[in-house]
């Protein structure tokens, strides 16, 4: 089982990964950044610790200004900051604040973006968060000691303060951090929190796969190349969620997925759950349905105490209907959710509100008339004597002005109008075509407004006078009441707040219910049967014609090369596996017949796309800054996928790249999808055990105009280059034919040359053979590991591999 609630929401830790060295230069993110409500606090540890000296150490402090929600990060970072900017970006920055001593001397008091930064992390981010403010802030602020009491003073008094205070107590940089941010907020912003009111959390970064910021760009994760939001990405296709909170809570885990088996597990638990029982579905549906979009976690910066309190009010009378829903569930999580939504203090705070408020207290307006009676009528009566006099009195006097409304429009025959507005009080309206000549004598203040003429009269103004003594005393009554109720919420808000984290995570896992089709596994293999691209499933003009594929990755066939004409589906291929892989890693339900993945440390991609034009870096440059991130942030644990390497540079060039950057990642054991143009690379790749040859399957036609018809299918085996795909393709685009025959000609003349130099250099059968033993290995592992075979049937299982073994080895034997 998880640790704690937290792990189910966003994974617990797990060991630090090894120190990193690079970072490819990125476009401005477009990973669907949010309306950026953040500030956050970056500061870089330049100690002397060995850590420090290799790599560094950099906490991060985000509060979000809507929601009072603040989240203190430390990772060991590199150089070129991948991780750093990764977590940021979790955070859609407003404003990024650095100690004043990352900047140049001339900057201190204020930076220029045109001046020379002067730390590679300001660099970093300039670059990365280009449009967002970075603002120096007094380096004497950054204090562990400051960090510590804020947390000490602001923090919410719940259950999980006190593990809070023991997990950052040694995270130096992340309590500088959050220091020097609340000392910001509150000198610059002029924003001061009522003590005990915040939630803040510390997130450990290990419980999480690392997905670089391109990546999750091209992979379109939460937003599509074109447009920023769109229903055309894996959140767009997800999200189903009614609560904001829970919306926010799914883009932070796809763009993070959790790395915890028994956290997915139970989720998994739970979505199947949700799936299988209606009852439970519909009534979690109708539930989540009543706090459609209520914000709870924005309760303490609302627009005005009364619209706080229906707030509040509403969320806790919408609870229990919820909590009711997920009676009898039987999944672990479904309960804890329950016992959070049961809390008997949440029954107490609806009791108290509700014995102060009217019920029939409509939503609060802004401004006008009928926000100053919902104040007005906001507590009920018999609560405070002297409220219910002053009411009595403000009510008999806005009656006083109706009837002299009444009065002058009987006395002039005029269909006088009467309005409000919180600078003038009450005036009288008239629409102009109503009025023929003149206004009548005794009428003041007369303005014209559209069609209407707005005036007032002296008696209309003394009332005015008397009406406001009459309101002002209402309300200073009104407001003592609803302050007070408002202090006895803040001592329970981290029940509403742990009730949100409850809701959001329920919402987020209908929402997987809703949108999902079989459940994964996690094991040590990366098997996917009849898997389909989850974004173009859901794209109208795909749905129909989408061909499903099979996905097979394991130690023994780690490096998966991946060949096929241009238009094949190579592409789409590898960003199924991308894809499906972070929807299992979310604890969502897959699209396929059978699902099994490995929980991966980092998704790592070189997915091709236009390359860079707003930063002008050539293809060439793009690719080889992306591969060196690739090599150094790749482990045994990570999934790698490279489409089309080396078209930036020359043919031979680029296959000798291409090899040399293959071997590598072979030799680190990740698992890698590398679909690629250049055919030399099964042969030169074929000696390494774990490489292992698949295309994209194409059909020959012969016929006049085109002959080759795409399946879109996975199949064994590298491509024949004699069939060149590419002169056929070429035919589309109507180039002369005898150009065509000269190019065939040659074409041909080439691959016979080159076919009859790999013979030579290479015995193919050795390569053959190593590959049936490590084929042999793996799969003996797996039976010991996952079999549910009888005795008798795993027996005849065992001689079944080994006769196909035997029988491999007999036929591939050297002469
Ligand atoms: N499994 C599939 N089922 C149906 N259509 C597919 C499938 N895979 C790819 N396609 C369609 O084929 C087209 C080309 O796919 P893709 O870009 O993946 O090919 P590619 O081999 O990477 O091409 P290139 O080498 O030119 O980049 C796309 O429009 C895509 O929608």
């Amino acid at each position: 089982m998880a640790e704690s609630y937290n792990d189910y929401q966003l994974g617990p830790s797990r060991p630090t990964a090894r120190p990193y060295t690079g970072r490819p230069p990125t476009a401005v993110s477009t990973v669907g950044r949010r309306d950026a409500s953040f500030v956050v606090a970056v500061i870089e540890g330049r100690g002397k610790s060995f850590l420090a000296r290799v790599g560094r150490e950099v906490g991060i402090a985000a509060l979000d200004r809507d929601t009072g929600k603040t989240v203190l990060i430390q990772v060991a970072d590199c150089q070129t900051y991948v991780k750093t900017i990764h977590h940021i970006h979790l955070h859609s920055p407003s404003i990024i604040l650095v100690p004043d001593t990352f900047l140049p001397a001339a900057t201190h008091s204020k930076w220029h973006r045109n001046g020379q930064p002067s730390s590679i992390l300001v660099e970093c981010l300039q670059e990365e968060f280009s449009g967002v403010p970075i603002e120096p802030v007094s380096r004497k602020y950054w204090s562990e000691t400051a960090g510590l009491d804020f947390i000490n003073q602001l923090c919410i008094d719940d259950e999980d303060r006190p593990a809070l205070v023991v997990s950052v107590s040694n995270k130096y940089y992340a309590l500088s951090a959050i220091a020097a941010l609340f000392k910001h907020v509150e000198t610059k912003l002029n924003t001061i929190f009522a003590a005990r009111s915040l939630r803040i959390t510390y997130r450990p970064v290990e419980g999480t796969m690392l997905i670089d910021t391109e990546s999750a760009k091209n992979l379109e994760l939460v937003g599509n190349m074109t447009r920023k939001k769109s229903k055309h990405s894996l959140f767009g296709i997800l999200d189903y969620t009614f609560t904001p909170m829970a919306s926010r809570l799914l883009r932070v885990n796809i763009l993070a997925p959790i790395t915890a088996q028994p956290s997915l597990d139970a989720r998994l638990d739970a979505v199947e759950e949700l799936m299988q029982n209606e009852d439970v579905y519909s009534a979690v549906k109708d539930g989540l349905r009543a706090l459609n979009k209520v914000d709870m976690d924005k309760l303490i910066p609302a627009s005005s105490r009364v619209a706080q309190m229906l707030n509040v009010r509403n969320i806790v009378r919408s609870l229990p209907a919820l909590q009711f829903a997920l009676q009898g569930c039987r999944s672990h999580l479904l309960q804890i959710i329950s016992a959070m939504l049961s809390d008997e203090r949440i029954a107490e705070l609806e009791e108290r509100v509700s014995d102060s408020l009217n019920d029939d207290l409509a939503t609060a307006k802004k401004t006008g008339l009928a926000a100053v009676n919902v104040r007005v009528y906001a507590v009920k009566a018999s609560i405070n004597r002297l409220l219910d006099v002053a009411r009595e009195t403000y009510r008999e006097n806005v009656g006083d002005i109706y009837e002299l409304c009444r009065e002058l429009s009987n006395e002039h025959a005029l269909p006088l109008q009467l309005c409000y507005s919180d600078a003038a009080g009450h005036f009288f309206t008239l629409k102009k075509a109503d009025l023929e000549g003149e206004l009548p004598r005794g009428f003041i203040n007369v303005t014209s407004k559209s069609d209407k003429w707005c005036f007032s009269t002296v008696e209309l103004r003394k009332k005015n006078a008397r009406t406001k003594d009459a309101l002002d005393e209402t309300l200073i009554l009104s407001d003592k009441i609803i302050q007070d109720l408002l202090d006895t919420v803040v001592h329970d808000i981290g029940v509403l707040y742990k009730a949100s984290e409850a809701v959001a995570l329920l919402d987020m896992l209908w929402s997987f219910a809703h949108a999902s089709i079989l459940r994964p596994e996690f094991t040590g293999t990366l098997a996917i049967k009849a898997g389909r691209h989850p974004i173009l499933e859901n794209v109208q003009s795909s749905a129909g014609t989408l061909v499903p594929n099979d996905v097979y990755c394991c130690d023994s066939s780690s490096f998966q090369l991946i060949q096929g004409p241009n238009m094949s589906g190579k592409s789409t291929y590898l960003r199924q596996v991308g894809l499906l892989t972070v929807m299992a890693m979310c604890g969502c339900f897959v699209p396929a017949e059978y699902a099994s993945f490995r929980l991966h440390d980092a998704l790592l991609t070189r997915l091709s796309n236009d390359d860079d034009m707003e930063r002008s870096l050539s293809t060439f440059a793009n690719e080889m800054s992306s591969s060196a991130m690739i090599l150094s942030l790749a482990t045994s644990r990570s999934l790698v996928l490279i489409d089309e390497l080396g078209r930036g540079t020359s043919p031979r060039e680029g296959v000798g790249i291409s090899h040399a950057i293959a071997e590598e990642l072979i030799r680190t054991k990740t698992f890698v999808f590398f679909a690629t143009h250049y055919n030399e690379l099964s042969t030169t790749l074929s000696r390494y055990p774990p490489v292992v040859n698949l295309r994209l399957s194409v059909q020959n036609i012969r016929n006049s105009s085109f002959n080759i018809v795409f399946k879109y299918k996975i199949i064994d085996g590298a491509l024949e280059e004699i069939d060149h795909y590419g002169l056929k393709l070429a035919k589309l685009a109507d180039l002369p034919p005898q150009l065509l025959t000269v190019a065939e000609k040659i074409s041909c003349t080439l691959s016979e040359l080159q076919v009859k130099r790999d013979q030579e250099s290479f015995s193919g059968k050795t390569a053959l053979r190593r590959k049936a033993l490590l084929k042999f290995r793996t799969q003996l592992s797996q039976a010991l590991d996952h079999s549910t075979l009888s005795e008798e049937a795993f027996l005849t299982y065992l001689e079944k591999i080994q006769h196909n073994l035997v029988e491999l080895l007999d036929e591939n034997l050297d002469e």
